[in-house]
């Protein structure tokens, strides 16, 4: 995992890398004679602090997804706000997607921003019991880009997983970017030491959103990372007027179900495709509360119970010391 250390230059290469206090951007840098030397690192100070600052948040979920645009931020968003359908449990939705942050939109709260007190960074609140934070809040407009390069982002997600005032939480739900890269180790390397439960992993039935889904399974594995089950969106579509159903991507290898199975992990359910979910996010809405009695919110409270039911059984212990090999 690139480390960056807080005062490093724009861009330094991280303290993990072989590169470290070589390059040009490690010249007059006031770490570079420690990055350069053989030395062992000292451990991470944050590792401490982040597990300290989540010790009041009861479980940790993060949600992947192998490739981009297959619903990944649509069901974080409809996850916490069925989670908390509850009034009595607290969520949070923590939005490390850096490059293409849509929290904000599809919960409603664009154009919100971070407020800074004695204690941290305040969450942004949908309601009383559900609060967001998301690099969205510091962008000046939805449409600015952020072009970072990777020890800048990870020094970023330290700063959110360190510095963000969550008080008391039932649920922390982590919307991340696609795919498996250095972001995800860090993540994975800084939440497990608070305690992570594990992982939604969200795909298409469509082939090529599969096979990327395989190789999330397989980082999971591999960092020791839980997989609370797999979640197929976008699978077939309910015409609202006839209540048929329709195949628009047809799995030709038996879809994310049969997948699941054949990588042992568990499968959480099918959400359709309905034009209703695209419509709530785009007007930042429940989809759960605007259209609770349609076909597609009954298949997400059973995801959402699922769920559930695999934080009330998951002993939230510290799962991993050293995930990252
Ligand atoms: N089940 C569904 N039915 C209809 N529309 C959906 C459904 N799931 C997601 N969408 C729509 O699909 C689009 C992509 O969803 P979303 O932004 O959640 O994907 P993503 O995987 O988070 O993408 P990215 O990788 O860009 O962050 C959005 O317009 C969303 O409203």
């Amino acid at each position: 995992m690139a480390d960056v250390p807080e005062n490093a230059p724009d861009h330094c290469p991280g303290t993990d890398s072989e590169d470290a206090g070589k390059t040009s951007a490690c010249q007059g840098c006031p770490n570079q004679a420690v990055c350069a030397s053989a030395l062992p690192k000292a451990p991470d100070p944050a590792v401490e602090e982040i597990r300290e600052r989540l010790s009041s948040v009861k479980h940790k979920l993060l949600v992947l997804s192998g490739k981009g645009g297959v619903g990944k931020s649509t069901v974080t968003a409809q996850l916490a706000f069925g989670l908390a359908r509850h009034e009595d449990t607290q969520v949070g939705v923590l939005d490390v997607d850096i490059c293409g942050p849509s929290i904000p939109r599809v919960m409603g709260l664009e154009g919100e921003q971070v407020h800074q007190s004695g204690s941290g960074w305040s969450p942004v609140y949908v309601e009383d019991n559900l609060g967001v934070m998301s690099v969205g809040f510091l962008l000046a407009s939805p449409d600015d880009a952020v072009i970072w390069r990777g020890p800048k982002k990870n020094g970023l997600i330290k700063q959110f997983l360190r510095d963000v005032d969550w008080g008391e939480l039932d649920y922390l739900v982590v919307d991340t970017p696609p795919g498996t890269s250095d972001e995800h180790l860090s993540i994975v390397q800084y939440l497990s030491s608070a305690g992570l439960d594990g992982a939604v992993i969200v795909t298409t039935p469509q082939e090529v959103s599969l096979l990327d889904v395989r190789k999330e399974i397989n980082f999971c594995k591999k960092v020791h990372l839980p997989v609370v089950g797999v979640v197929e969106n976008m699978s077939g579509f309910i015409c609202p007027s006839c209540q048929g159903e329709s195949q628009i991507f047809p799995p030709t290898t038996g879809g994310a179900e049969k997948m699941a199975a054949d990588m042992g992990v568990p499968f959480l359910g099918k959400l359709p495709l309905d034009p209703r979910i695209g419509k709530c996010c785009d007007e930042g809405k429940s989809f759960l509360s605007v259209e609770p009695e349609s076909l597609a919110a009954k298949a997400y409270k059973e995801v959402i119970q699922r769920v559930e039911e695999f934080c009330s059984s998951h002993s939230n212990k510290e799962n991993v010391l050293n995930p990252v090999e």
